[in-house]
């Protein structure tokens, strides 16, 4: 079988600009990630893992190379097409869980729906607060996401990532702020997620633990891929 790659990276490079230097913080990366896969993205801080998500998140440009989701070339195309992309196909988890904190769990989760069709459809509740049975907040459904704890608003995170059913799951450090409770919890859901629905996901984390219970594990330093293990 020839599928089309879920993630497929050529000579990828980024600078950033820092006053009159540029530093470069991608120095050719070369990335393939199959459909499906479970992905963890480890290495020091400022090896460019977050650059490399936030590109592949289409939420950041590339300076140069090729870097392609699902077939679609992310460089060159336009905003708006950019952004459908996005909406479509792609779910995002942050370290901070960037939920509104004066909206409810359900509305947090639905939020994905609305930004991608521009309206609320009749059928976007019933799949949030399916959802949220999935994440085990079924009983927090309407309390304001500034009641939940830390990892309960992250499992809401999680369950907002797949409100649109995305092949692609982007997490940057999704439990570096949590317990070891709550962070195996959160890591558990991604792995359930990952083999019953197929999504797949790249996640970075400064944690061995986490990353131990990833399919692959790819490790960065200095802008460059270093190794990958699987
Ligand atoms: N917007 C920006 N402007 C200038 N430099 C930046 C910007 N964002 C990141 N950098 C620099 O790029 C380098 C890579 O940062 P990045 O956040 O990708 O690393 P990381 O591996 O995710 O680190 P961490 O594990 O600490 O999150 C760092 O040296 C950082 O200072």
């Amino acid at each position: 079988m020839n599928e089309v790659p879920l993630v497929e990276v050529r000579d990828l490079t980024k600078d950033y600009a820092e006053g009159e230097n540029v530093a470069r913080v991608l120095k050719g990366v070369q990335l393939t990630v199959a459909q499906g896969e479970l992905v963890a993205l480890l290495g020091p801080s400022g090896s460019g893992k977050s650059t490399l998500l936030n590109i592949l998140g289409t939420l950041m440009r590339p300076t140069s190379g090729s870097v392609r989701v699902l077939g679609q070339s992310l460089v060159g195309a336009e905003d708006l097409v950019l952004t459908e992309f996005r909406n479509r196909h792609i779910g995002f988890v942050f370290q901070a869980h960037l939920l509104l904190p004066d909206f409810t769990a359900l509305e947090n989760v639905m939020f994905p729906a609305a930004a991608r069709h521009g309206r609320e459809r009749h059928t976007d509740r019933a799949r949030a607060s399916e959802l949220l049975d999935r994440v085990g907040l079924s009983d927090r459904r309407d309390y304001l996401a500034s009641q939940l704890s830390g990892g309960q608003k992250q499992r809401v995170a999680v369950a907002r990532s797949l409100m649109n059913a995305p092949e692609l799951v982007l997490a940057d450090e999704p439990t570096g702020n949590l317990d070891r409770e709550s962070a195996d919890r959160v890591m558990q859901l991604l792995i359930d997620i990952n083999s019953s629905d197929g999504t797949g996901f790249l996640i970075s984390t400064h944690d061995e633990n986490i990353a131990a219970r990833c399919q692959r594990q790819i490790y960065m330093a200095d802008g460059r891929i270093a190794d990958d293990r699987r």
